[in-house]
């Protein structure tokens, strides 16, 4: 924070010294010029350069008439040299499109000579032109915080001993800041979309590093055409996900994916009847080649703008929740993705590729958070995996036989797969109804708090793999963690975690604060209360890095900013992807995308609407402490459905009239 604050003033001091210079020794017109060297200084607050005051016209000139070996002059030209380099990143960061096998091959079949625009990659390469392999699925994670210490090379505490001593619920506590089973359901989502940690190798991740949606769409192009209907108008098949792992994650997280598969038809639909190149055409009256080259410009253009609009959930809504912004009622949110420049004029890099690192993968586990309804959810499920064995004799082994059970009985076809025994109608649908109860649920359903001994039982062999795996990886301490992110290690156990039980049960098993690991260390330490500015609450370590982490991956993703343009996704796209600061939502989207693909179920005026990551008794309270929000305006009961009321028969109507309910928040 303090070389932000002293930058621009030792750069401001430098300018003036240099100016005092120009007007003391330079010619004696650059007196006259000094409005246009005021106003660079100026632009230091972000205003930006005033071109009609000249100045590099100005500066050349001095430039120019100065004596040629005067050290001044060759200080001001270093200057002008170093603000125009600045201008542009360097080396570039993207190009309209890529060419067959330059630099690597795309893996996938590009006749197309249309296909001039940029596109996510089936597998995540290609992100970073430069360096095509950045982020691709199929690649090791990275380490980024070096363990030096070696004492956690040594004897370390059983894992299930730290299961059952510190892990382990002993009583379920409401989430602090009110958020609901479906924002944790969300972010389950999101942990799918970056990590997919492969079995038979846990260095490698098999998801890409980017939030390209990777759980609908897949991670490899095999994936990627099992979920594409590729008849010329680049839909996906109906309700249908590419990612086998999530069937069996609890039912408010599949119908959440079954809503962006609803979401991307919606908008290949768009589109195509926008057709703003005017160059699509009736899939009929078109050969099979051209047939194909129409869908996959649809198909692709609809995953960026369906892949943009998730990344605009996860800053609007998801950050809303995380830094409890909805709740306090602020519609305020970093921008993350904006272009900027620093004081010293380089840019603010973006869309430059991020790697996901695996102490990152580590901080987002967070088990602790599962409602009650997930929690007797897992129990059953989990029981019903290991036909009944208890949990503490559940090995790795079990659980690694048991998945790959699973797996290989799951339908190869996409359209055959169903979750918490959903059945589909002729069309291929599931029921609108079935969809919309499961998602109620969830957000009337309290998240538990982040804590220490506050993960469900059922999870005990998931958590056991989950410290083997950090041992693997040789993952840092807890303090090495917090000084690599600048923050104070902790001189002892007490101070990690003030609850006796806990820091005397870490002392035990770890002896020396020094050797609490990464993993434990940040799932049980003292978590945040709700207070301005905090609102998900986690572990202190988590609570900082969950930021760091946020800014990587979008930041870092082409898509979300260079190549986030209407020429990319096409107007209607790009705008169907910004907020409505008039909706209602608080800086929100996620609504706009329920109303749409359940029409009827999620009126304009619904707190289920508004703030889906909120429990809505919870959001009222919160609400009618606000002195400029008022809560009437708000419908505060669980939505009835279509079948109930006139208004919301109406607003059916007009969804259906809309094609589906676009146009209802
Ligand atoms: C409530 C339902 C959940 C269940 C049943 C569940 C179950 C599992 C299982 C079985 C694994 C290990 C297998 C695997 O690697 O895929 C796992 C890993 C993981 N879980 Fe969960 N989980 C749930 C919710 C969550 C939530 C809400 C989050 C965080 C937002 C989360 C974060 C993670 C992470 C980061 C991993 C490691 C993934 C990897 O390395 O590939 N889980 N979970």
């Amino acid at each position: 924070m303090s070389s932000v604050i002293t930058l621009p003033i030792r750069l401001s001091a430098r300018i003036l010294s240099l100016l005092r210079g120009l007007v003391l020794h330079g010619p004696s017109f650059v007196v006259n010029d000094l409005p246009a060297y005021l106003d660079l200084i100026n632009s230091f607050n972000g205003v930006g350069l005033d071109d009609r005051k000249f100045l590099l016209e100005k500066i050349l000139t001095v430039l120019s008439r100065a004596p040629e070996d005067s050290a001044l002059a060759r200080e001001f030209e270093g200057l002008v040299i170093r603000l125009l380099w600045r201008d542009l990143p360097h080396p570039p960061l993207g190009y309209f499109f890529i060419p067959d096998g330059v630099p690597a091959p795309i893996p996938e079949s590009t006749s197309s000579n249309t296909r001039r625009y940029a596109f996510r990659s089936a597998d995540g390469s290609n992100y970073n032109v430069h360096m095509p392999t950045l982020g691709m699925a199929g690649m090791p994670y990275v380490r980024n915080v070096p363990s030096t210490s070696g004492t956690l090379n040594k004897s370390l505490p059983k894992a299930e001993a730290i299961f059952d001593e510190l892990l382990k619920r002993d009583d379920f506590t409401e989430h602090p800041g009110g958020l609901s089973g479906l924002f944790f359901a969300f972010a389950n989502v999101v942990i799918h979309t970056i990590y997919n940690t492969n079995y038979a190798d846990w260095m490698v991740n098999d998801a890409s590093s980017y939030v390209d949606l990777s759980p609908l769409y897949g991670s490899s192009q095999a994936e990627v055409d099992s979920v594409r209907r590729k008849d010329g108008t680049g839909r996906l098949w109906e309700d249908v996900f590419a990612d086998k792992r999530l069937l069996f994650m609890t039912p408010a997280t599949c119908a959440l994916l079954v809503l962006f598969c609803r979401n991307h038809n919606y908008v290949a639909g768009r589109i195509y009847t926008e057709n703003e190149f005017r160059t699509f055409r009736e899939p009929v009256m078109l050969n099979d080649k051209e047939r194909a080259m129409q869908d996959d410009e649809i198909f692709h253009r609809a995953r960026l703008v369906n892949s943009a609009f998730f990344a605009q959930i996860v800053l609007g809504d998801y950050v809303g929740g995380i830094l409890g912004l909805t709740r306090d009622g602020l519609s305020w949110r970093l921008k993350l993705l904006e272009s900027m420049r620093d004081i010293n004029r380089a840019w603010t890099p973006q869309g430059e590729g991020n790697v996901i690192s695996v102490e990152f993968n580590l901080m987002y586990r967070w088990h602790a958070t599962s409602s009650q309804d997930d929690t007797k959810w897992m129990d059953k499920f989990f029981s019903n995996l290991f036909h009944g064995k208890p949990n503490d004799q559940i090995t790795i082994n079990d659980f690694k036989e048991a998945a790959r059970g699973v797996m290989s009985k799951t339908p190869k076809d996409v359209r055959k797969r169903s979750f918490n025994e959903l059945k589909r109608g002729p069309d291929g649908r599931f029921s609108d109804e079935e969809l919309a109860q499961i998602l109620f649920d969830a957000t009337e359903a309290p998240a538990a708090a982040f804590k220490a001994r506050g993960i469900p039982e059922s999870l005990r062999i998931i958590e056991i793999m989950g410290i083997t795996q950090s041992r693997k990886w040789g993952t840092c301490s807890l303090n090495e963690f917090r000084r690599y992110l600048g923050l104070k290690p902790y001189k002892d156990f007490d101070e990690w975690n003030p609850d006796p039980k806990v820091y005397t049960a870490a002392k035990r098993l770890y002896g020396d604060i020094e050797n609490l690991e990464l993993y434990v260390g940040m799932q049980a330490e003292e978590a945040k209360v709700a207070m301005p500015g905090a609102g998900l609450c986690p572990g202190f370590t988590i609570s900082r890095a969950i930021l760091a982490d946020a800014i990587a991956l979008t930041r870092g993703d082409r898509f979300l900013t260079l190549d986030f343009t209407p020429f990319n996704l096409t107007s209607w796209g790009y705008n169907d992807c910004m907020y409505d600061k008039r909706d209602g939502s608080i800086g929100g989207i996620m609504g706009r995308m329920l109303a749409r693909t359940l029409p009827g179920y999620y009126p304009a005026h619904s707190a289920y609407t508004a703030f889906p990551f909120i429990v809505p008794q919870t959001m009222k309270g919160y609400m009618g402490k606000l002195p400029d929000r008022d809560v009437n305006e708000y419908d505060w009961e669980r939505p009835r459905g279509p079948a109930h009321g006139k208004k919301a028969a109406l607003e059916l109507l007009k969804a259906k009239i809309n094609g589906n309910g676009a146009g209802m928040m």
